[in-house]
């Protein structure tokens, strides 16, 4: 077999559904088109069409990883059961090459009644795999599941963590040739996705062609060869991960990304700061509209308030000299250029910068109040505007997160004024680079003595 073999032929499959407003329209539709086979006239509809998918090819090779992304809704399921064959397709044709296994939904071929190691038998009975097959492979099944004394209990009494488990160990120790996944690995925990993740990269090593549905980016950078982005059941891009993935941040957050060329004869690195604005926007410090809304990365579910004393206008944020770069790798330097307008005079503003995972946790936040500027924010003037620029490394987990901006100042007791907060307003996409756990890269060195 060569590598360039496909396995997953989808040729233009599209998918109808039939939504009904009510039951009693279903069985109406039933009786006219009985009736119409008889007394052939005038077709009556008491349904409405829905398409989940319009006209998708897609190809998957020997041996690739590849993941189906896009918003809720848009397809990727309808996809997968087409191509795992539990569900037909209403245009067009898609074919498999070799032993299909599937993990489509919680525990799917699963009785509730049997016990782990019945479901064991059952489930690979039912890829094709004899008892004798399913003798040999028992241990190394119970050992991936990992949920002890559990196997001998009817599944029914399983944690939805403990179904997956033992699902995705016979899925995945039957060395199927495709192993299809839809969003399973999500249910499992850390320690039992990394394990799952380690058991495909040694499947794919072996020649099985993966296809994956998560929402997970980072899953997608990490351990795919290729990035289908599926959206209104149309295929709208399908090639390298991470622009496939930037494709997809820009449909979830409503924003296109712009990456501006970069000079002939520069390198990421040379760029001074005031380059990279230059570079990005020779306008950047001299416009008098808000360009804040219109920049790639910008989140529309900001959380805005203030009284409007002062006004962050725009930002830009870079990685070297690419600006708005689709992912920072993990401990990347970020340069966030913040371009602000003060409409009233504050005498002692206070910038504010925060980063926060996509759960809200803040992961670090500092002002100018707080940190030791090199330099004061000058107090503001009516009218002045400026640009602030703060620095930092990304040294952070792999994940979404959002970055918020803020200009405040105290009032004579003390107490903080916003001026103009932008909270949430910035999304920030880490991919990994040197492996760790938790949320931040504390730089551990490791001796032995
Ligand atoms: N049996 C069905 N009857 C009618 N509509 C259906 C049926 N199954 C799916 N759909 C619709 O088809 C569309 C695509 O659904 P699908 O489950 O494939 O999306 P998805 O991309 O997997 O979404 P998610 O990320 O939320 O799992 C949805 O609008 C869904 O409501």
């Amino acid at each position: 077999m060569s590598s360039e073999e496909i396995v997953i032929d989808v040729q233009g499959v599209s998918k109808r559904y039939e939504i009904y407003a009510k039951p009693s329209d279903r069985l109406k539709q039933m009786l006219a088109s009985g009736i119409r086979r008889i007394l052939p006239g005038d077709e009556v509809r008491y349904f409405r069409e829905f398409w989940a998918l319009h006209g998708v090819s897609l190809h998957v090779r020997r041996g690739e990883c590849v993941a189906l992304i896009g918003r809720n809704g848009s397809g990727k399921s309808t996809l997968l059961q087409i191509i795992a064959g539990t569900v037909s397709p209403t245009e067009g044709v898609a074919s498999v090459d070799g032993r299909v296994a599937a993990l489509l939904e919680l525990g799917s071929g699963f009785n509730p009644e049997f016990t782990g190691i019945e479901n064991v038998y059952l489930n690979a009975s039912l890829l094709g795999l004899s008892r004798e097959d399913v003798d040999a492979r028992l241990d190394d099944i119970l050992s991936f599941a990992d949920i002890g004394d559990f196997v001998n209990q009817p599944v029914k009494t399983y944690s939805s963590g403990m179904t997956v488990r033992l699902a995705f160990a016979v899925q995945a120790q039957i060395d199927p040739d495709v192993l299809i996944v839809d969003e399973a690995l999500a249910v499992g925990d850390a320690r039992f996705q990394a394990k799952c993740f380690a058991r495909l990269k040694t499947l794919r090593e072996r020649g099985t062609s993966i296809l994956l549905v998560t929402h997970s980016t980072e899953q997608v950078v990490t351990h795919c060869d290729r990035a289908v982005l599926i959206d209104q059941g149309q295929k709208l891009d399908d090639g390298d991960p991470r622009p496939v993935v930037n494709r997809y941040l820009d449909l979830l957050y409503g924003r296109q990304r712009i990456t501006p060329p970069i000079r002939e004869g520069e390198h990421a690195g040379d760029a001074t700061v005031n380059d990279q604005l230059e570079h990005f926007d020779p306008q950047f410090g001299e416009r008098h509209e808000p360009m804040f809304e219109s920049r790639p990365a910008y989140n529309p579910y900001e959380h805005r308030w203030g009284d409007g004393g002062a006004e962050i206008m725009d930002f830009a944020v870079f990685a070297g000299d690419q600006a708005f770069p689709a992912v920072f790798r993990s401990g990347e330097e970020l340069a966030l250029y913040v371009r602000y307008r003060f409409r009233s005079g504050i005498l002692r503003p206070i910038l504010g910068v925060t980063l926060k995972t996509k759960e809200g946790l803040t992961v670090y936040g500092t002002n100018t109040e707080m940190a030791l500027m090199d330099q004061a924010f000058p107090p503001g003037e009516a009218g002045r505007s400026g640009i602030a620029l703060c620095q930092f490394r990304l040294k952070c987990a792999p994940g979404d997160y959002f970055l918020s901006v803020g200009i405040a100042s105290r009032d004579g007791s003390g107490e903080a004024v916003p001026h103009d907060r932008r909270y949430d307003s910035i999304h920030l996409c880490v991919e990994p680079d040197t492996p760790f756990v938790g949320l931040a890269d504390l730089g551990a060195r490791l001796e032995f003595l």
